[in-house]
């Protein structure tokens, strides 16, 4: 197997507290990976020196083999590497259509006066199908966004974070505020959008972790405790440790 993504000994301290403490982690090409961890452990703080919205202190990353630590968010998302956010960044009076346009335009790197070009707009329109498709947006495409139910945007800004068709997807809590039906039908979403892809996500629901992940890691204060299948991780002693016993309530 080939390591897609991998963490190497991250450091990252703010102000005197180190919050990340010799972090690594390898996530396989093809693989769904769940990063979880209590409260405070780092995993936002990890996710942002992968995305290059923070650079560690030391330590290295590498994206297919490159190393990516300290750059720009931009380089590193054309690099192959594409990050959601817990905040939904879509374009409120936009439609459905026009969102995944900007998004498939901006990771091709083009401006508006780029798009006028005719080839460049058919592709573009026809990527956005493709992707109002794969996220069942179809009937939804001229819809503003502001005007779509909350899970109808989460579908949306999954849309904009893979309209690039990245390599590796980053999704950062993507079924945080939705309902159980909800949670369901967004898991086979994930699923059905990461297929062929790489996946490392951080997410609370253990419905969804069992559901999606072929590996877990979990993070406690900054370290990397535990790498392994869903059901191993489960029964491990230092995980129960680090959540007082409650990881156990996992289906
Ligand atoms: N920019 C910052 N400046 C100072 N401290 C920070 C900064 N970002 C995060 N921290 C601190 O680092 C620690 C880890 O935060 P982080 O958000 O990475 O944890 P987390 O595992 O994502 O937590 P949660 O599950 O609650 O979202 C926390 O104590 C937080 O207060």
């Amino acid at each position: 197997m080939t390591a897609v993504l991998e963490l190497i000994d991250l450091h990252k301290r703010f102000g005197r507290t180190e919050v990340i403490r010799g972090a690594s982690l390898a996530v396989q090409r093809g693989e769904r990976m769940a990063l979880i961890g209590p409260n405070g452990a780092g995993k936002s703080t990890l996710f942002n020196l992968v995305s290059g919205r923070l650079a560690p202190d030391s330590g290295q990353v590498r994206l297919q083999g490159r190393a990516i630590a300290g750059k720009p968010p931009y380089e590193i998302h054309r690099l192959g590497l594409a990050r959601s956010f817990q905040v939904t960044h879509v374009f409120p009076s936009l439609s459905v259509f026009e969102n995944l346009r900007c998004a498939v335009m901006w990771s091709q790197g083009h401006g508006w006066r780029l798009l006028r070009l005719p080839g460049r707009m058919r592709r573009a329109n026809e990527r956005v199908c493709e992707l109002l498709d794969l996220l069942g947006l179809q009937a939804r495409r001229e819809v503003p966004a502001m005007h779509l139910s909350y899970a109808e945007q989460r579908a949306l800004e999954m849309g904009l974070t893979i309209a690039g068709g990245s390599e590796v997807i980053l999704l950062d809590e993507p079924t945080a505020g939705m309902s159980r039906s909800e949670t369901e039908r967004f898991t086979q979403l994930i699923a059905r959008v990461t297929e062929g892809r790489t996946l490392l996500m951080v997410e609370h629901d253990m419905g969804v972790v069992f559901g999606l992940a072929d590996r877990v890691a979990v993070l406690v204060q900054g370290e990397v405790i535990a790498l392994d299948t869903p059901e191993r991780v489960r029964a491990d002693a230092r995980v129960q440790q680090a959540y007082l016993g409650r990881f156990v309530e996992a289906p």
